[in-house]
């Protein structure tokens, strides 16, 4: 029985690879100290899998920004728009593809970048032409397949197989379907198996996560024209083909019918699929049982587990068995040996990474040597959590249980509160405003990681940040923004500084995951009932309000995405805890109202990606999650406008639920894709008004005047004029000030020009 892992977090167990990376992009330091720190982190993560017992140790799961992208490099996918930078060192052909590139006269934006899967992880999307060709750059790979080697470890390089690559990416132009490059695409990744092979490999894990997605039959074709051909090629190759994040359902057989070695499936998110599958497994293949969460942090519990195991091992033989995460481990935390302020009681719950590679040798050692005491140790653990005093509070439960429709609705329908609003605030056509965050500076976080040590007092802390807010409410009116925003510099993360004011969550030191690229979330875990302890935002919204008479946003994290972005409890639905969150920004909303607060944004960012993968599973999950935005949103008068906010929302597919939210106006992501979002709205007639984002903000790039233009006078084609606002994307976090400065500048021009346009149009 083999102990398989699908991979290993990347970002080093202190952010290294974020801190080298962001070093390097600022020329602080050369490629080769980047690349030095990039192979260290590899080194150790290979050697830790080793001792920790694990037997297939993935290789290329590694990634200096996205292993998505790696792949589009490895295949030639390259944007023509890039063609000019061949002169550069790879790595910055390779970072300006992410980030876009706009040094020595060249002026190039970024590839698209969206949601892997439901993850909070982004992938760069590959960009497909119909006449694309494919050229092998097998570099990467090999080197890491050899640097392991050189260590002894003759590892499982992982790659997303050809069918998943391609239904990754998007087609660039109209015509063609991605699918049909497969012809073109099959023999380099034949050549690249054979480069792979000569090295020595033995198994390769090939990543087709579609197979637990819904999909058509031409991709059930194309997966079987794949392994058949590949098969043919290799007959000796030992092809591990992964599955996760959902089950297989209409798929089995597809999937078993594969000439694979090896299938692995997520029993996590569904256990049912293995009792469907195991009569099905043909001779010689054998099952990899992803039983570890790969989504999660809390410690699994073996006397589920095990059982499962034994059936597998009943049907199959323990040698036909693998033991496995759910999932590759890059959505978990490194190590909870790190934390030193989580208490004792919660952290002897939990499991990180490590700690889950640990438990798969731990799940090995019971089975088939029968080590009762890993068993009896682990039970105590799953007993102390269950019948802990942190967890329940009964008064929480009895307020999300009586729910009642007025709690779910505004006063009046969206086109009376519309009136009261125009009235009572006044704004021009096209309002301009920004998402929320302005740019988080090292001088800010060094500030807030002082307070957090205690070097400063909380007075100290609190004039520090109220000269940064009285300065972007200076700088915002001057540049002449018709709604402010107070620039949440007071928040680490815009669902972790809800967290700590909220009961019900604890927070890691050191539980980074990686969102994309450099950036890193500390998702909050979320270990009992949820309930707000005092108001949390309103002196930050009062003191920033005080300081104009233009309306200042009121700035909420909304209930999904508080759930979405956090760790979970597994011992009470999902939906459960999204409602106490729901009430507990709710009461939050009220209190901004009272404190005249006159327009409250809710932001939404993780709806789409907290959408079920599998159709059948949606229409609950959407009914859930539009209740709690409902519930969070409806305790205001009419006259209280309130906002969303998404980003990278491909909702195309659930824009009726998104107008059934009501919220009085939308901002949403559309500048990477030139609003092609949009259509969907204006097919929909969305009746409430829009925030378009003009300016896209995950890259440094500043967007001239006219583009943004452009792309205003695109959304009015599709759009009533008066229902358009002004807005980047996003929260400007991310960003420096000069770059940022400079596109807000260009943004507020843009809107004056459309504006006048419009006014001579009248
Ligand atoms: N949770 C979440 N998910 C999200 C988003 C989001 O904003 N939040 N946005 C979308 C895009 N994803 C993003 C993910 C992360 C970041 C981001 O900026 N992350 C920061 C960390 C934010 C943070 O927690 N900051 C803390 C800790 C900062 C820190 O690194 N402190 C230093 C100490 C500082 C010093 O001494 O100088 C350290 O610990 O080493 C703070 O400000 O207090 C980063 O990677 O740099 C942005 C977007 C989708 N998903
Ligand atoms: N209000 C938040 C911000 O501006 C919304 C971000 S969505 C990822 O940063
Ligand atoms: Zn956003």
């Amino acid at each position: 029985m083999l102990k398989n892992n699908l991979g290993f977090p990347r970002i080093g167990s202190h952010r290294q690879l974020k801190k080298a990376c962001e070093s390097y992009w600022s020329g602080k330091t050369s490629l080769s100290e980047l690349i030095e720190v990039g192979k260290k982190i590899r080194i150790e993560n290979w050697k830790l899998q080793r001792e920790l017992g694990i037997d297939l140790i993935p290789s290329n799961d590694f990634s200096f920004y996205d292993h998505v992208l790696d792949h589009s490099l490895m295949f030639g996918v390259i944007p023509q728009r890039f063609e000019v930078l061949k002169h550069l060192p790879e790595a910055d052909q390779y970072f300006a593809m992410a980030r876009g590139y706009q040094q020595n006269g060249f002026d190039l934006k970024a590839m698209e970048m969206t949601k892997w899967f439901d993850t909070n992880y982004h992938y760069i999307v590959p960009e497909f032409t119909r006449f694309q060709t494919f050229k092998l750059n097998a570099d990467k790979i090999i080197s890491e397949f050899r640097e392991a080697k050189n260590e002894g470890i003759i590892t499982k390089s992982v790659i997303i197989g050809p069918v998943s690559y391609l239904l990754l990416g998007k087609e660039k132009e109209e015509g063609f379907d991605k699918l049909s490059l497969l012809d073109r695409l099959l023999p380099v990744y034949c050549d690249l198996i054979a480069r792979l092979v000569n090295e020595g490999a033995e198994w390769i894990q090939f990543d087709e996560p579609f197979l637990a997605l819904d999909i058509n039959y031409q991709t059930k074709d194309a997966l079987r024209v794949v392994y058949q051909t590949i098969r043919k090629e290799f007959p000796a190759l030992k092809i591990l083909l992964a599955t996760y994040f959902d089950g297989l359902q209409d798929n089995i057989l597809a999937a078993v019918n594969l000439p694979i070695c090896a299938l692995h499936l997520d029993l996590v998110r569904c256990p049912e699929q293995l009792e469907e599958v195991l009569p099905k497994i043909p001779e010689d293949f054998t099952l990899s049982l992803g039983l570890i969460d790969g989504r999660n942090i809390w410690k699994t519990d073996y006397q589920k587990v095990i059982p499962i195991v034994e059936k597998a091992i009943k049907t199959l033989g323990t040698h036909r068995v693998m033991l496995a995460p759910s999932c590759s481990l890059i959505h978990t935390p490194c190590n909870l040996e790190n934390e030193t302020k989580i208490s004792a009681e919660i952290k002897d719950w939990l499991a990180f990474a490590q700690q889950k590679l640990i438990e798969i040798t731990e799940i090995y050692e019971v089975v088939v040597n029968q080590k009762i005491e890993c068993l009896t140790k682990n039970q105590a653990s799953i007993q102390r959590r269950q019948t802990s005093t942190l967890i329940h509070k009964p008064h929480v439960k009895t307020r999300v249980a009586e729910v009642k429709s007025s709690d779910l609705n505004r006063k009046s329908s969206f086109l009376e509160r519309q009136i009261v609003q125009k009235d009572i605030l006044n704004l021009p056509l096209f309002p301009t405003t920004t998402i929320g965050s302005f740019p988080q500076t090292d001088e800010i976080r060094a500030i807030r990681a002082k307070f957090k040590k205690g070097e400063i007092s909380v007075v100290q802390y609190n004039e520090f940040i109220k000269l940064h807010t009285q300065k972007v409410v200076v700088w915002q009116e001057e540049l002449g923004f018709d709604v402010l925003v107070h620039g949440e510099f007071e928040r680490n993360d815009m669902v972790e500084y809800f967290g700590e004011l909220l009961s019900g969550f604890v927070f890691s030191e050191n539980g980074w995951v990686q969102s994309y690229g450099s950036r890193c979330v500390k998702p909050p875990i979320i270990f009992g009932d949820i309930e707000r302890k005092t108001a949390m935002t309103v002196e930050w919204s009062k003191y920033a309000q005080s300081l104009t008479q233009k309306p200042m946003k009121g700035m909420l994290t909304g209930p999904i995405t508080i759930l979405q972005w956090s760790f979970v409890r597994d011992d009470q639905p999902r939906s459960s805890t999204m409602m106490q969150i729901a009430w507990a920004i709710r009461d939050e909303v009220v209190d901004l109202e009272k404190a005249g607060i006159k327009i409250i944004q809710i932001d939404e960012a993780a709806l789409r990606e907290g959408l079920p993968l599998r159709q059948t599973k949606r229409a609950a999950y959407l009914k859930n999650a539009i209740d709690a935005f409902r519930i969070s949103a409806s305790g205001v008068q009419d006259e209280t406008q309130i906002h969303t906010h998404m980003c990278y929302s491909e909702f195309n597919d659930i824009i009726e639920n998104i107008a059934e939210m009501d919220a009085d106006v939308i901002t949403i992501e559309t500048s990477r894709s030139q609003m092609e979002l949009l259509e969907a709205f204006a097919k929909f007639n969305y009746p409430n008004e829009i925030g378009p984002g003009v300016y896209d903000i995950h890259s440094p790039r500043v967007p001239s005047v006219e583009e943004m233009e452009v792309l205003l006078l695109k959304a009015m084609e599709v759009l009533p004029a008066q229902n358009l606002w002004v807005n980047p994307d996003c929260g400007l976090k991310t960003r420096k000030w000069p770059e940022t400065q400079q596109a807000l500048r260009n943004m507020i021009e843009a809107a004056h020009r459309v504006r006048e346009r419009v006014t001579e149009f009248a």
